[in-house]
């Protein structure tokens, strides 16, 4: 399967005119999630009411949500909770990593981490007072500088600025050989490219769902945890969901026997459904096709821009196998070239201090796509079109 025959374009709403190179931060709506949603809301919701939570089958969405996520991120079924966003899924899974390594004060991240990642951890060490420190080396500096004063290591495993990834297999395996617990953030690779959570043997993993899975603004988080450790994670935000009889209502907490423990409240159904809906796409893709689909398109992305704009610099690593599913690169005027891409339909992000940023998403975007969008930014860097003042007003919050 080619970058060119991936057959699910036909599967999302795309707006006229419009080439979307930012699915590595909001993903496309697909096709039968407006209809999902307005059954959920209106036949669900609104015919059954509470009944819902039964007739609807709504109390157990969380938990096939997860199971459908297992499938793309290489982990086995019952394994993955969904629910809450990322940054409280990165909170839960620092917090029961530093209990299963008491004596151990370090957390070990990397300067390029995503923002939240690393003010979720230094929250937490400061609400626990126990001495604990966030260290943040840079990120090829990470598998040397994991020793035994390492309690946990959070890294995400592909650079939301410039989409380097971190060898999964060979940082956990440095993890586990220290005594350390290992998480990843797989914000950028669900659904990006194969990942084998089961195989790498990581303690846990957390992700998010509303960009390469399409799950649409504000949907669920996932967390993962090695099913052969779960009974010995003590869940830090002990939540009514996360207990083994929700509606028992004990008045003391038991969690649950599974990943189901790191659940906090009500699940959000009507994000639920529409997660549930947009994964349909998935099936009969498999992400080793995404993965060729993807380079394939990168790298003609970076030929063509590169040929057309010498004032770009590559900011992503050239070697495909170091990348993930988006491409970046440097230029002092990032931000205004962005803004006027996006009024010509090229719609990508920029990151500070000077990145301009495309992801490449093989399920709506084709070689076509590629060219057309490599015309637009030749045009608006050669004629210097970033130039005009009305791009330089910073108004956009992404
Ligand atoms: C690596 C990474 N972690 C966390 C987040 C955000 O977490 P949340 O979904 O809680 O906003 C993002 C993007 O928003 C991200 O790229
Ligand atoms: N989650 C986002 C949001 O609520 C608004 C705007 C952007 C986002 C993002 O996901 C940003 C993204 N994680 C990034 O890599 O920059």
């Amino acid at each position: 399967m080619s970058a060119s025959n991936l057959p699910k374009k036909e599967l999302f709403e795309l707006p006229e005119g419009v080439i979307y190179l930012d699915g590595n931060s909001l993903g496309c709506l697909p096709k039968g999630v407006v209809d999902r949603a307005s059954e959920t809301i209106e036949r669900e919701w609104g015919g059954q009411l509470i009944r819902a939570w039964n007739s609807a089958d709504w109390i157990s969405l969380p938990r096939r949500v997860g199971d459908r996520i297992a499938r793309l991120v290489g982990a086995a079924e019952g394994s993955i909770a969904t629910g809450d966003t990322l940054s409280i899924k990165v909170y839960q899974a620092v917090a029961a990593a530093l209990k299963m390594r008491p004596g151990r004060k370090v957390v070990l991240s990397d300067s390029g981490n995503f923002p939240t990642d690393l003010y979720m951890v230094r929250g937490l060490l400061q609400t626990l007072d126990g001495g604990h420190e966030l260290r943040t080396p840079e990120p090829e500096q990470v598998a040397d500088s994991i020793d035994e004063s390492v309690a946990a290591v959070l890294l995400t495993q592909v650079d939301y600025r410039t989409g380097r990834t971190h060898d999964m297999a060979e940082i956990t395996r440095r993890a586990h050989e220290a005594g350390a617990v290992m998480i990843w953030d797989l914000a950028h690779s669900a659904g990006a490219l194969p990942v084998d959570l089961a195989g790498c043997g990581t303690e846990f993993a957390v992700g998010c769902t509303y960009k390469y899975l399409n799950g649409g603004p504000g949907a669920p988080a996932f967390i993962y945890v090695r099913p052969d450790i779960v009974s010995g994670v003590e869940p830090a935000l002990a939540g009514w969901m996360g207990h083994d009889a929700p509606f028992a209502m004990e008045l003391f907490y038991r969690p649950a026997m599974s990943t189901e423990r790191l659940r906090v409240g009500t699940p959000p159904i009507v994000q639920l459904a529409i997660l549930d809906e947009a994964l349909n796409v998935w099936e009969g893709v498999r992400l080793e096709d995404i993965r060729k689909a993807s380079i394939e398109l990168s790298e003609l992305f970076i030929a063509e821009v590169e040929r057309r704009c010498p004032q770009l610099t590559l900011a992503s690593p050239r070697d495909a196998g170091k990348r993930g599913s988006q491409v970046s690169f440097a230029f002092e005027n990032g931000y205004a070239a962005m803004q006027a891409l996006i009024d010509r339909g090229v719609i990508g992000d920029f990151r500070a201090p000077n990145i301009m940023r495309f992801g490449l998403t093989p399920l709506y975007l084709d070689n076509g796509d590629i060219m057309s969008a490599a015309e637009v930014i030749e045009e608006v860097i050669s004629e210097e079109l970033y130039r005009d003042p009305k791009y330089n007003v910073r108004s956009r919050v992404t």
